[in-house]
């Protein structure tokens, strides 16, 4: 079979089978597209072609356009070859073809893939098909007139949300939506499509063209009030970006204009949106995120993971806690280990909390609660670790405590057991010092909240063996997670990055800023989450626990705090016990609160460097720099001494991982975008005014002083796998 071809087989009963043929996920190009168009002119014209049926091969419909195509910079194009795939051929020839098609999707059905299936006459589907219109998670929008049909045949509230979130739906959820006309087997899905067709053509069923259906269309006024909503929601959810607001602009006015009109719009816009900077930025995360697990000496290896069943966590603290609250979350069974029954009753406690929350939040329903929590068994010995597949420490930070229970860990877990330590700020090396079993001994990364954070951090050594690198990636996708590989080190990637942007935002305020204004401002640059709610969040024990880690090891480049201290003596916990630098109400909703004034006062006159209440007038470029200069500075030591694999991976872990907008890149291609030499004299400035806490290190000095670009692969990397 010609790769990247489409193929037309005529059956004996005057259907054409035309096949999507591009494996393994069938993408589209402008070649595949045209090929196609070729087919369908072909089947119009055969006398011996009653109906037409579009499929893929290999039981995936498509998964749209290679996205490979989008963010960079492309010709001018007049307005005919503008509308030459999304009118001539998607709407022109194949929606206004005399012969009945139907769309027979079996797997992803995504972008350019599902808005040729929309043009069909009839769309049949397997009911774990998954279909969506996914073009935001790239900056764009559709561009074969997705735009329009959705709406068209879902209603516009349901069509907005599926454009604006890039949701998937199944195949079962898209009949529910009047997506799918029919649900079918996946065996008998190609002779229910070519008979579906046949019935159309007899008449025996509607012959609909999606572009002009107008019954799931509400009053005009209605759907300008649903318009104005979904405006307001989005400036809200994503301030930095205009792709959610020019998609509505392209849904209305297909709406209130005519579709035609909204489809010429569609494919405009389109055209401008593929080059913009928030294109290019996610489309490198896209691919990025795919690269994390191409590993040398892994990926290409046929080594299969083995399947965990069992896992125990050791420690129910807060960690703990949160960790066996992902695992049952994700159908593990769970043993959870404390030393004493009053522990392991507050874990269990932790646990059943964490539970009550996401139902509180809606993210969970109590039936799925009940469920989880019969996964967990509580133990305080290890007599039941004879069947654990994997265990998960996360109960001390000292040394040698983990050094003993990792020793006697090795005495009752079976033979293939992989021994990890959570979050853990030591060398895996010495850790292993004790026990007999180092190439079993890998660190394992979740960070709070863990059932959300979609991020695993692997933290190997050089004798980690390949069998446990690709059973815990396999590990991670199960319980949801981007899998990174990071070599080991004291304190560990992602943390490193993320520890400076709390350290670099509490020197600020401790030398004169603002914490409200700082928190705001990076918000306002896209962050999830500014960093003084972000140590709310995360909880003030683990955040001094982590700081106390940063500063034994890292002491040259560190920021004494005395803030975290301060509060922590006044009880305050985060948002967990509802007093951190915000105070919450019942519903974890966060107020600034202005008591914390006093403490940062105290703070501030145990602080050894200089007060500098111009840092109040301080400009939001400024803070974002001052902010997040210093976790590039970090980052760029990460790739120097080969704890990144490659500079990408650092770019996954920095969105998945710590909120840094997903939109900007990751921390590395945004320092890109800005220029090695300007953060390095920037760095340098302040380390003349603050000390060594902003010091350049000499990986991004020597690149800066030519002018070069952050990046790094894998082969320039000194990488310590
Ligand atoms: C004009 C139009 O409106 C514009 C468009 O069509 S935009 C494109 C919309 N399409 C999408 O969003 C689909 C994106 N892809 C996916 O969701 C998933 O890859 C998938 C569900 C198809 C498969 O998932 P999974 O089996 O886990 O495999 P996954 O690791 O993600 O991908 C496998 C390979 O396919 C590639 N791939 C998948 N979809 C791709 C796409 N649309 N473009 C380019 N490469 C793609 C991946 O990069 C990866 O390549 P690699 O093996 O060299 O690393």
């Amino acid at each position: 079979m010609k790769r990247g071809s489409v193929l037309l087989e005529a059956g004996a009963d005057g259907v054409a089978i035309i096949t999507i043929a591009n494996p393994p996920f069938n993408l589209l190009s402008v070649d595949v597209m045209l090929s196609l168009k070729e087919r369908i002119e072909e089947a119009v014209l055969r006398d011996d072609v009653k109906a037409i049926v579009l499929i893929g091969s290999h039981g995936k419909f498509s998964a749209g356009f290679d996205v490979m195509a989008f963010g960079g910079s492309v010709e001018r194009k007049t307005r005919k070859e503008l509308g030459f795939l999304s009118i001539d051929f998607v709407t022109d020839t194949l929606e206004a073809s005399k012969k009945p098609i139907v769309a027979a999707i079996d797997g992803p059905a995504f972008g350019g893939g599902l808005e040729i299936a929309l043009a069909c006459h009839a769309r049949i589907s397997t009911a774990s098909a998954q279909l969506g219109l996914t073009e935001l998670e790239y900056g764009i929008i559709p561009g074969l007139g997705g735009t329009q049909r959705l709406p068209r045949l879902v209603g516009i509230c349901k069509a907005l949300e599926m454009l604006l979130m890039s949701k998937r739906v199944s195949g079962d959820e898209a009949k529910s939506l009047n997506l799918i006309d029919f649900i079918a087997p996946a065996d008998k899905l190609l002779a229910i499509a070519r008979q579906w067709a046949l019935d159309i053509l007899e008449c025996q069923r509607r012959w609909v063209i999606s572009l002009y259906k107008t019954d799931k269309l509400g009053p005009l006024a209605e759907s300008r009030r649903i318009f104005n909503f979904a405006r307001i929601q989005v400036q809200e959810r994503t301030p930095n970006v205009t792709y959610p607001l020019i998609c509505i602009d392209v849904v209305e006015e297909g709406i209130v204009s005519d579709p035609r009109n909204g489809l010429w719009k569609e494919v405009e816009v389109l055209q401008e949106l593929r080059q913009s900077s928030a294109c290019r930025s996610l489309v490198h995360i896209f691919f990025s995120q795919r690269r994390t697990t191409k590993i040398p000496g892994v990926s290409g290896t046929d080594l299969v993971p083995r399947n965990m069943k069992k896992i125990a966590v050791i420690g129910g603290g807060l960690l703990g806690s949160d960790i066996a609250t992902a695992l049952i979350l994700c159908n593990y069974n769970v043993i959870m280990k404390e030393v004493n029954e009053i522990s392991l009753l507050n874990g269990v406690c932790r646990v059943k909390e964490n539970l009550r929350r996401y139902v509180d939040g809606g993210k969970l329903t109590h039936q799925k609660l009940e469920q989880a929590f019969t996964l967990l068994k509580c133990v305080l010995n290890y007599d039941s670790f004879n069947d654990v597949d994997l265990v998960i420490e996360a109960a001390s930070q000292s040394l040698s405590l983990k050094q003993q229970t990792f020793a006697e860990l090795e005495k009752y877990c079976p033979q293939h057991c992989i021994f990890s330590s959570n979050n853990c700020p030591v060398d895996l090396g010495l850790i292993g010092e004790r026990s007999r079993v180092h190439n079993r001994i890998v660190g394992v990364n979740l960070f709070s909240p863990a059932p959300f954070v979609p991020l695993l951090e692997l933290v190997c050594t050089d004798r980690t063996c390949l069998q446990v690198i690709v059973d815990l990636m396999a590990f991670g996708r199960k319980l949801g997670k981007t899998p990174v590989v990071v070599g080991n080190s004291t304190g560990f990637a992602l943390n490193r990055m993320f520890f400076l942007y709390l350290q670099s935002a509490m020197l600020l305020v401790e030398s004169g800023a603002d914490a409200y204004q700082i928190d705001q401002c990076m918000v306002k640059f896209g962050m999830q989450f500014g960093p003084f709610r972000m140590i709310d969040r995360i909880g003030l024990q683990v955040t001094a626990k982590t700081a106390a880690q940063f500063y034994e090891n890292f002491p040259q480049r560190s920021h004494k705090s005395w803030l975290i201290q301060v509060m922590q003596e006044k009880d305050y916990g985060g948002e967990s016990n509802h007093k951190g630098f915000y105070a919450y109400d019942n519903k974890y909703k966060a107020h600034p609160d202005p008591k914390i004034l006093r403490y940062i006062k105290i703070a501030r006159n145990k602080y050894s460097g200089t007060i500098n209440s111009k840092l109040k007038e301080l400009f939001d470029e400024d803070i974002v720099e001052m902010v997040l200069f210093p976790v590039v500075n970090e980052a760029c030591r990460l790739i120097a001494d080969g704890i990144a694999l490659k500079s990408s991976d650092l770019d996954v872990a920095s969105v998945m991982g710590m909120g840094f907008p997903r939109y900007r890149g990751g921390v590395i291609f945004w320092a890109d975008t800005i220029g090695s030499t300007y953060i390095c004299l920037r760095l340098e400035h302040w380390s003349t005014k603050f000390g060594e806490y902003f010091k350049p290190c000499a990986y991004l000095v020597q690149r800066a002083s030519k002018g070069y670009s952050l990046v790094s692969q894998i082969k320039q990397a000194k990488s310590q796998l």
